[in-house]
This record gives structure tokens, C-alpha cells and sequence, in this order.
């Protein structure tokens, strides 16, 4: 089989539109107490550009939160570089939006007002903050819902205000990590269909840490592998699946096959190494 890896593995992706984000060289170890520090990540290069979306995969505990973390600001980097627009990533930036597979929703707290939130804390005025609360729970398919509360809604209703948050603060770069891998597959696919759409109209640059391998393919443009634990890139797969696209329909498309396919097998062929080290 042909498998999709048209571009080097070492995940400096060359192009010439300048890097939304650059991560070079990353190395990141824990610290813990009277044992041997953990190394996490190992050297990690990759580049994403203005406008892309890419899937972060790997083996379970592979370092893929450690390094959306790293790119977050949220955890100090020790060795590497990182930059987000071509400045250094030294802290949790407002230009970044960052969404969990827990909603985080404040309970006593109504659908708009949890969406107020973020733009509360930017300084915006209430009629704006109003408008724009209404716009994204209108966006991502929740009009009519502005009053509910977290426990009048369904698990797949909270993350869709949760996504409805950090849209409205509209940042330039969205971190993901495992966004829909709380829900049920029917929600899942209707969410990642409501996401898909979003995405397609504003393309924000987005990386999004999942371990659904059809997940990645149906959403992304590029999908990044990382090794078994410490993580580095082993793979780079440009998905070249046409869009728009429907999270649901292009999973009959030959090529999403193909594609699909061929990450299984790199990472079948990674999880196998890691048992055979472990031997
Ligand atoms: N705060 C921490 N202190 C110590 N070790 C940590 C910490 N956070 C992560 N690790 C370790 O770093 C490694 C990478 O963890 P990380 O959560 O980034 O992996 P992951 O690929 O996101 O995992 P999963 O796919 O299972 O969610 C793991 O071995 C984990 O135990």
C-alpha cells in the first residue's frame, strides 16, 4: 500500500507562509520526588501554519497534552523553542483558546452567561458581550438554549458551550485536546460536523490532541504522529481529502480509507515496538 507520508517526518513542515506556530527542538522532562525525572518529549520540531488544522496522535501517554500544554503557555518550556505568530511562548496567551474534553461550565451560571465569561474578563462591554455570547451559541447550534444552565443540558449541549466560550473570545489559535472524546459516537459526529463547519468558515489555526484516528482524518489537514513515550514526530500525513467536508459522509471516501488505513498501521507498528522495548 501507498501510504500518505508525503511529508518528512522530522515535522519542520517546509512552506513558506510563515509558521502560526513553530515548535523546535522541544524537550520536556518531569520532575518527581525521589525518583528518576520522566522525559515526556524528546526533540519535537513541527511547524503549522496561518489557517491549518492539525491532529495530534500517538500511543496513550505518548506526551501529546504535555506538548498542547507546552504550546498553551500553561506548562514553562525547559528546553527548545516555541513560537506562536513568531513570538515566544512564555505564558498563557488571550489570542489562544484552549478546550478540554470536560466542559468546565460554571454551574450557577446560565448558557450566555458561561459564555459571557471569557469576554467579562477581556473588558468588553456588556451589549457586546451579549451579542456576541448570542451569536456563537447561535453557531454552534444552541439559539433558544441562552437561559439553560449547565444541568438543563445535555453532555453534548455543555460542550457545545463550552466551544460557544472560547469562540466568542475569538482567538487566533485553537488548542483542542480530545474535544469530543466525552461523547456518545452520535454526538461526537454531529459535534465534529458543527466544528468542521465553523472551522471552514473562519479557518483558525487549530491543534487538537485526539486518539480517534478517524476522527483526525475526517477533521484535519495534516495529521502528526507522535512515537510511544518519550514522543517525538514520527509521521507528518497530509490529508488531502476534499472539502467542505461532512464528518460523517467522508468516511465512505476511498482515499479517507486509504489514509485512515495507513495511520492504523503506523501506529499498530509503534504500540508493537513499545511492547517488544518493554520485553
Ligand atoms: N504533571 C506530571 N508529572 C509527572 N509526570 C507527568 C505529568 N504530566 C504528564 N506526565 C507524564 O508524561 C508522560 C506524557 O503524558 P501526557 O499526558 O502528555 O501523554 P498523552 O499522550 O497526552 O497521554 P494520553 O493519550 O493517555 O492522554 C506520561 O508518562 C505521564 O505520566
Amino acid at each position: 500500500m501507498n501510504r500518505p507520508l508525503d511529508l518528512p517526518a522530522d515535522g519542520a513542515h517546509r512552506t513558506s507562509v510563515p509558521a502560526a506556530i513553530s515548535v523546535r527542538n522541544l524537550t520536556h522532562h518531569f520532575e518527581r520526588r525521589g525518583e528518576e525525572p520522566t522525559l515526556a518529549i524528546d526533540d519535537v520540531s513541527l511547524d503549522i501554519a496561518e489557517g491549518e488544522f492539525i491532529a495530534l496522535v500517538g500511543p496513550s501517554g505518548c506526551g501529546k497534552t504535555t506538548l498542547l500544554n507546552l504550546v498553551a503557555g500553561l506548562v514553562p518550556s525547559q528546553s527548545g523553542q516555541i513560537t506562536v505568530r513568531g513570538l515566544p511562548v512564555t505564558r498563557p496567551s488571550r489570542d489562544v483558546g484552549y478546550i478540554s474534553a470536560r466542559d468546565s461550565l460554571l454551574p450557577w451560571r446560565t448558557a450566555e452567561s458561561n459564555v459571557c465569561y471569557g469576554l467579562e474578563v477581556r473588558g468588553v462591554a456588556k451589549k457586546e458581550r451579549r451579542e456576541r455570547a448570542r451569536a456563537a451559541l447561535d453557531q454552534v447550534g444552541l439559539a433558544g438554549f441562552e437561559k439553560s444552565y449547565r444541568s438543563q443540558l445535555s453532555q453534548g449541549m455543555r460542550q457545545r458551550v463550552a466551544i460557544a466560550r472560547t469562540l466568542a473570545t475569538e482567538p487566533e489559535l485553537l488548542l483542542l485536546d480530545e474535544p469530543f472524546s466525552a461523547l456518545d459516537q452520535q454526538t461526537k459526529l454531529l459535534l465534529e460536523n458543527t466544528f468542521i463547519d465553523i472551522w471552514e468558515k473562519n479557518h483558525r489555526t487549530v491543534l487538537m490532541v485526539t486518539h480517534d484516528i478517524e476522527e483526525a482524518v475526517a477533521m484535519a489537514d495534516r495529521v502528526v504522529m507522535l512515537s510511544h513515550r518519550p514522543g517525538h514526530v514520527i509521521a507528518d500525513i497530509k490529508v488531502d481529502l476534499p472539502r467542505p467536508r461532512d464528518a460523517a459522509e467522508i468516511r465512505y471516501d476511498p482515499n479517507f480509507r486509504e489514509i485512515t488505513h495507513g495511520v492504523w498501521e503506523l501506529l499498530r507498528q509503534e504500540i508493537a515496538q513499545l511492547h517488544i522495548s518493554q520485553i
